[in-house]
């Protein structure tokens, strides 16, 4: 038998109104902290999130012989010869897709596993790669080792990212260390989530690294980074854009008003794009003096949307759609399938067991909104998951979500922000019930 906890979630008995201030960003954190490892010299990254996903970023570089000094948002990173070792990767997609390249720029083995659920995530497309351009790796999903002879050759692989753009920016990540660089082309169904692809080829022009995009001379879906020098830089990690979605969320379900400050005017994070997504459902969205400020409406609108681009934000959307007043159409997201979990399941088991009816679709979901009753929310070990469910316990009484703490892959103190928005709302607490496993 298994112990699970379940986290009463609380109810909205007016308009929430609150700014909520967010740590950084895990996307930002993990390439800087991959880039200060590999870099000539000593960098910083202030704004560090520090959740399970980064912490285990900094635990495996340390592995592998980088300096990482500081237990708070701010770090310093000294590179070092690099070694062979053991990683933890736990659940994070990007410790995962983004260590291997640098592992096989060690001397030495190293040893990658994670958690029980991480083992299907998809990761064979960039350990093939790695292989293709001269590593020694033994397996194709966790766990796996890469056995590092100190360098790479790097040169051209044809890949197919339509399973995750990480495949794409862990090798274009680390290979301005490779002997030739490397030029990543794809081949296959469009990638998603290029916004964060853009991230990518954003921060390591930052560290001075070339990098060409030949997308003009025809060449779409291609990425050449050249061999060269990445520069140590002082790294200033953005809120996490994503993680805010589920408080402004918490506005746009009660009427409400919430606001996120030091919202940055430009960024590849793929939170930005919740302001036109509840603009489309019938929000006020202003973003001034840097801060994002979103006014619920009376009655929340469905959306019709490809998410393919910011595929992060469905779980709140899918939470957004199930409260509101006409259908939605949630598409271009099937990759959701080798996210945390396959994502498109859990929506729609979570939703349906509720009383909704939302339906898979080969490539996301359609929700029809229902009257929702309370019950147990399942979060499959999904930080997402568990956020959506709080989304929609704001407006349905009794929702009882397990394994609040999974929140923790990104953002630990989910539950004392949550019920500090809902401040003067009456806060139901966790209670731990020995309920067995369903
Ligand atoms: O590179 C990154 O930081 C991420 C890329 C995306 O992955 P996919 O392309 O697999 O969706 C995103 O969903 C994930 O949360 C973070
Ligand atoms: C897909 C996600 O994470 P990961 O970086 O583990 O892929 C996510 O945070 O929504």
């Amino acid at each position: 038998m298994r112990v699970v906890s379940y986290w009463s979630a609380p109810l909205a008995t007016r308009p929430v109104t609150a700014s909520v201030t967010l740590p950084g960003s895990k996307s930002i954190t993990n390439r800087a902290l991959v880039l200060a490892a590999l870099a000539t010299g000593p960098s910083t990254v202030s704004g560090t999130l520090r959740s399970r996903d980064t912490n285990l970023m900094i635990d495996a570089l340390r592995t592998l012989g980088i300096g990482i000094e500081g237990d708070g948002t701010t770090v310093a990173v000294t590179p070092g010869p690099l070694h062979g070792g053991a990683v933890d990767c736990g659940l994070a997609g990007t410790v995962m897709r983004f260590l291997p390249p640098v592992a096989a720029l060690a001397n030495g083995a190293v040893q990658f596993d994670g958690d029980e659920q991480a083992r299907t995530r998809p990761l064979g497309i960039i350990l093939d790669a790695l292989r293709a351009i001269g590593a020694d790796i033994d397996g194709s999903s966790l766990p796996f080792t890469v056995s590092g002879s100190g360098s790479l050759r790097g040169g051209d692989v044809t890949i197919d990212a339509s399973g995750s753009s990480q495949f794409v920016s862990g090798l274009l990540l680390s290979a301005a260390r490779f002997i030739e660089g490397v030029t990543v082309h794809h081949d296959g169904k469009s990638v998603p989530s290029m916004p964060h692809v853009e991230m990518t080829i954003e921060m390591l022009r930052e560290a001075g690294v070339r990098v060409e995009t030949p997308t003009d001379s025809g060449e779409a879906n291609t990425w050449r980074v050249f061999p060269g020098a990445i520069a140590p830089v002082d790294w200033i990690v953005e809120p996490d854009l994503s993680n805010a979605t589920a408080f402004l969320a918490a506005a746009a379900v009660t009427a409400g008003e919430v606001s996120v400050p030091l919202w940055p005017s430009k960024t590849t994070q793929p939170g930005d794009a919740i302001r036109g997504i509840l603009t489309d459902m019938g929000a006020e969205v202003s973003l001034a003096d840097s801060i994002l400020t979103v006014r619920g409406p009376e009655r929340l609108r469905g959306i019709d949307i490809d998410l393919h681009d910011v595929g992060e934000l469905t779980p709140t959307v899918a939470a957004l759609a199930a409260l509101a007043d006409s259908p939605s159409h949630l598409r271009g997201i099937a990759h959701l399938r080798g996210h945390e979990t396959d994502r498109l399941a859990a929506l729609s088991n979570e939703i349906n067991r509720l009383g909704g009816r939302v339906t898979e679709t080969a490539d996301g979901l359609d929700i029809d909104p229902e009257p929702l009753r309370g019950g147990r929310w399942h979060s499959y070990a999904d930080h997402r998951m568990a956020t959506a469910g709080a989304i929609l316990g704001l407006k349905v009484d009794g929702i009882d979500i397990e394994d609040i703490g999974t929140t923790a892959k990104t953002l630990p103190d989910f539950v004392g922000m949550w019920q500090q928005m809902l401040e003067n709302e009456p806060a139901r607490g966790e209670r731990s019930d020995g309920a067995t496993e369903h």
